[in-house]
């Protein structure tokens, strides 16, 4: 994925303020940054359903938006787009047959998000984690070779956030790209490349222990702090748009873009 030039106005204001980045495949790209600063904007922008008002963003190959590239991206937004009267099984049989995805895929989605206890119960008497879920096994369908996931964790417990994160590390070793927005500092240690953003900008785009290492401190939330101070002193030029580094690498990478 290469995104160069990028700004977007949002309500009468830049919500995007120039972003330039590369995000190599196989890898879980974290996007991180305080609510507002333009996470989701960024990622409506990949799926090409954001007016953009400079730049350009290319996604496997192809311009955001690009008609062909619907199959091969699984997305999952913020508020989930399920049928609340349906059940779980149900809403993915719907969405498996919608995108031609194999026969198979609903049940193999299902157990990938742990929802195999909640198949057949409706997804309006769902609770909140559970009905994200539902929306992240979409995304799953059709094995897409990049997932594009909205704040996938928030409302769940310790043990599932966990889960997910396994489930993310196992797609990318297989060669799937993910790029996961989140604020939660905690979750960022578990990707290999970080996207740290602010008001519309990219802090640094790194890998977690070269940002440690950078900025001298062990805690990611600390990191993001101190970039901030230092943007506020002018030294994060250096700080930089360099792309994953070496040692954040995946084993395998069958997909190139
Ligand atoms: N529908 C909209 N119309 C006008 N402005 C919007 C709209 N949605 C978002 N914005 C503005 O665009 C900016 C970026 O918002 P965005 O939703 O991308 O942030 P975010 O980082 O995803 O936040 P959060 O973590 O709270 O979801 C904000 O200033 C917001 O007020």
């Amino acid at each position: 994925m290469h995104v160069e030039g990028l700004r977007v106005r949002r309500g009468g204001s830049e919500a995007i303020a120039g972003l330039d980045f590369d995000i190599p495949p196989g890898r879980v790209v974290g996007l991180l940054g305080p609510s507002g600063c333009g996470k989701t904007t960024l990622l409506r922008a990949i799926m090409g359903v954001q007016l953009v008002t400079a730049g350009t963003v290319t996604v496997l190959g192809r311009p955001a938006g690009a008609p062909e590239l619907r199959h091969r991206i699984g997305y999952a937004a913020q508020t989930p787009s399920v049928y609340a009267d349906l059940s779980v099984a149900e809403n993915l049989r719907y969405f498996a047959a919608v995108l031609r995805a194999p026969r198979s895929d609903p049940e193999r989605v299902i157990t990938e998000v742990s929802l195999a206890d909640q198949a057949h119960q409706e997804v309006g008497r769902l609770s909140g984690g559970q009905r994200t879920r539902v929306s992240l096994a979409i995304a799953l369908l059709g094995s897409p070779e990049l997932l594009v996931l909205d704040e996938p964790t928030v409302g769940l417990d310790p043990v599932l956030r966990q889960e997910l994160w396994s489930l993310f590390t196992d797609l990318a070793r297989r060669g799937v790209t993910l790029l996961v927005s989140s604020h939660v500092m905690d979750e960022a240690g578990r990707c290999d490349l970080l996207l740290l953003m602010r008001q519309g900008r990219l802090l640094a785009t790194d890998s977690p222990d070269h940002l440690r290492r950078r900025t001298g401190v062990d805690d990611l939330e600390q990191v993001f702090l101190r970039l901030i101070e230092r943007e506020g002193t002018g030294e994060t030029t250096t700080a930089g748009m360099a792309s994953a580094q070496p040692d954040c690498r995946h084993d395998s990478h069958e997909n190139g873009e």
